[in-house]
């Protein structure tokens, strides 16, 4: 559901032909059709299991090595503030790097605006995810693969602190004492935990995302500050909240859905 509002994303934070959402959405449709929202997703789709149970794998391990609680106690008792927002930077910063690899895929082919359905336009150059990996280790070598991460982990560490700080706040705040949170109260705080933690994260996901483009379909820039400088120089402040306004559509029915499921397995199998 969330990808076609990512691909929207990813296409206004690197490329520069698109005047606004409105304008990309009917680019992509006329010359990409429906298909075009859809490019890159295979990736995510096998990763998003594995990244998401290592986030929440490690934040619940964490916050139990730091309180000796368990899930189901911490509901009685709300850990304090500065344990939930280690826990999350912890898992933050690991689940960063397992899911560079994924991410730099999925934004390469996202970024891929050929279309099939205009004949004698020229290939694209990544054929599918394995070709696009496959490529990019021949081309850029082993470490080509992890560009961008580390402003993929400057970008997940702190705001996935906030992130789980926001949506363990506000689960309290709207449970009466010694309740679970109703299914409501998870989707509402876990949406909102999302779209608040995606304020902070939005200027290194620009910056992230145009590392991760490399030399494709720009110049190279020569490290991380270069390109803030740059991006900052050319196009003004603006430019680190890009596609801050299609990310929190996406991000909030995602992120409702994610906690409605962790809760849920949790008390299945807690
Ligand atoms: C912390 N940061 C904002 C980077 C991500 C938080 C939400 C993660 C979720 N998988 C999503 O895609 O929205």
């Amino acid at each position: 559901m969330g990808h076609p509002f990512d691909t929207v994303k990813v296409r206004l934070q690197t490329q520069n032909t698109y005047r606004g959402i409105v304008d990309c959405v009917v680019k992509i449709y006329r010359y990409e059709s429906i298909l075009g929202f859809f490019k890159g997703m295979s990736f995510p789709i096998a990763s998003v299991a594995v990244v998401n149970s290592i986030l929440f794998g490690v934040y619940s391990n964490t916050l139990q090595a730091l309180t000796a609680t368990s899930h189901q106690d911490r509901r009685a008792q709300l850990p304090s503030y500065t344990h939930i927002f280690i826990a999350g930077c912890t898992g933050g910063f690991l689940q960063a790097y397992s899911l560079a690899p994924f991410d730099l895929i999925k934004v390469r082919l996202q970024n891929q605006t050929e279309s099939k359905l205009w004949p004698g336009s020229p290939p694209p150059k990544y054929r599918g995810p394995v070709h696009c990996a496959v490529t990019i280790f021949r081309e850029e070598g082993p470490r080509g693969l992890f560009r961008g991460s580390g402003a993929l982990m400057l970008r997940d560490t702190p705001t996935l602190g906030f992130y789980f700080v926001t949506y363990e706040g506000l689960c309290h705040k709207y449970t009466p004492a010694g309740q679970q949170p109703s299914s409501t109260t998870v989707m509402v705080a876990g949406g909102f935990a999302g779209i608040g933690s995606w304020v902070t994260a939005t200027p290194f996901d620009v910056i992230k995302a145009r590392m991760q483009m490399g030399c494709v379909n720009q110049r190279a820039y020569k490290g991380m500050l270069d390109c803030i400088v740059t991006s900052f120089r050319q196009e003004g402040l603006g430019v680190f909240f890009r596609g801050f306004t299609i990310n929190s559509a996406r991000a909030f029915p995602v992120n409702a859905v994610t906690f409605l499921s962790y809760e849920y397995l949790l008390r299945m199998w807690g």
